[in-house]
């Protein structure tokens, strides 16, 4: 078969890409048992040693709308930092970004939404609003030297307003970017996309900036995530994020499963001959320990197969 997909799949091999890891926020965030901030840093330490560089620790959101993230500074306070790893967390405005500062974070992350409803529903304002919020938090990141990164929800559908136009989502990427965020992540927050979507949005917002400032976070609820994320990487985007065990969902988002798994992107992607530095073996591990913690089933097909020994992995 000489195909352009074939084609295209093949000039990956020895190409890198870069993991965000969700689990300790997008992923707790859902949980119903609560974790101590001491497991929570366990965790978090865990996915260090593994070789995850870019790792989403917390939230510092209101705590009464996520309770589940209300000790995210007691989780930033309790982690060994490993040096080259940047521990992220939320910050949906200037208390927020007050308190990410206390705590010490690398980074933080504003996060917009592509649809109306989903805005007020998930931060109780509108778009224009969450924007004006985050010029605020930008201005101080920028002030502090702290790289901020930007999220857009419901990219590919949203669980009230039902179908978003690549249009909106283009939109909320131009305004992230204009207020200085160095990266933003197109999310699939209820995990509707199939490939040829997912291509079509993410073309759009390929107009409004390159490949580098883009990255691609994919809840796996109908289990188009990995053919998704291979859809981006035709594409040229080359950063993922995921989280281990497939942990997670949006409280917003009634229904959305986690995000795709850690474990099963690594998969896809040591298949593809594409670069991440991360220990499989040793995040599979990490993946049943969090699993154990929460009392709940692992969601990564590849944790709970087990790596094939037959073909050395
Ligand atoms: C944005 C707000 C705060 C507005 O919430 P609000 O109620 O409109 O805020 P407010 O400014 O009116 O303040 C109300 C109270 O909250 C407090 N408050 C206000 N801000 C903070 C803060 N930062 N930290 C701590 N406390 C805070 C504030 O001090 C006050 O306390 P009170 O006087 O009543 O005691 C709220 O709606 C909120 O926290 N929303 C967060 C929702 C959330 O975390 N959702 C999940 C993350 S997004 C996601 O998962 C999607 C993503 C990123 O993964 C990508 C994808 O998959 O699509």
């Amino acid at each position: 078969m000489n195909t352009r997909t074939d084609l295209a799949l093949s000039t990956l091999q020895g190409q890198r890409v870069s993991i965000v890891e969700m689990g300790a926020r997008d992923g707790l965030q859902n949980e119903t048992t609560q974790l101590s901030a001491n497991v929570k840093a366990g965790l978090v330490d865990r996915l260090a040693a593994s070789g995850l560089q870019r790792i989403e620790t917390g939230s510092f959101v209101s705590p009464k709308w996520i309770p589940q993230m209300a000790d995210s500074d007691q989780v930033f306070a309790a982690i060994t930092r490993l040096p080259g790893v940047r521990y992220s967390a939320l910050t949906p405005n200037m208390q927020g970004f007050e308190r990410a500062m206390q705590a010490g974070v690398d980074e933080v992350a504003v996060f917009a939404a592509a649809s109306e409803m989903f805005s007020q529903k998930n931060i109780n304002c509108s778009i224009q609003e969450s924007i004006r919020r985050f010029t605020e938090v930008c201005a101080a990141a920028k002030s502090a030297g702290i790289p901020v990164r930007g999220y857009v929800s419901c990219a590919m559908g949203c669980p009230y307003q039902g179908d978003v136009s690549a249009e909106d989502v283009a939109m909320a990427v131009r305004e992230l970017m204009a207020l200085g965020c160095y990266e933003v992540s197109i999310g699939d927050t209820i995990g509707t996309g199939t490939p040829h979507h997912v291509q079509s949005v993410l073309s759009r917002c390929l107009q409004e900036t390159g490949p580098a400032q883009l990255a691609m976070h994919f809840h796996d609820t109908y289990g188009q995530a990995l053919a998704n994320l291979t859809a981006g990487l035709q594409l040229g985007l080359r950063t993922i994020d995921a989280s281990v065990a497939g942990l997670g969902g949006c409280p917003y988002a009634q229904g959305a499963s986690g995000n795709v798994a850690t474990e099963d992107v690594l998969f896809m992607l040591q298949g593809l001959g594409m670069e991440t530095g991360i220990d499989l073996p040793r995040l599979i591990d990490t993946s049943h320990w969090i699993c154990t913690q929460l009392n709940r089933r692992n969601q990564s097909r590849v944790s709970l197969a087990g790596l094939p020994v037959a073909r050395g992995i």
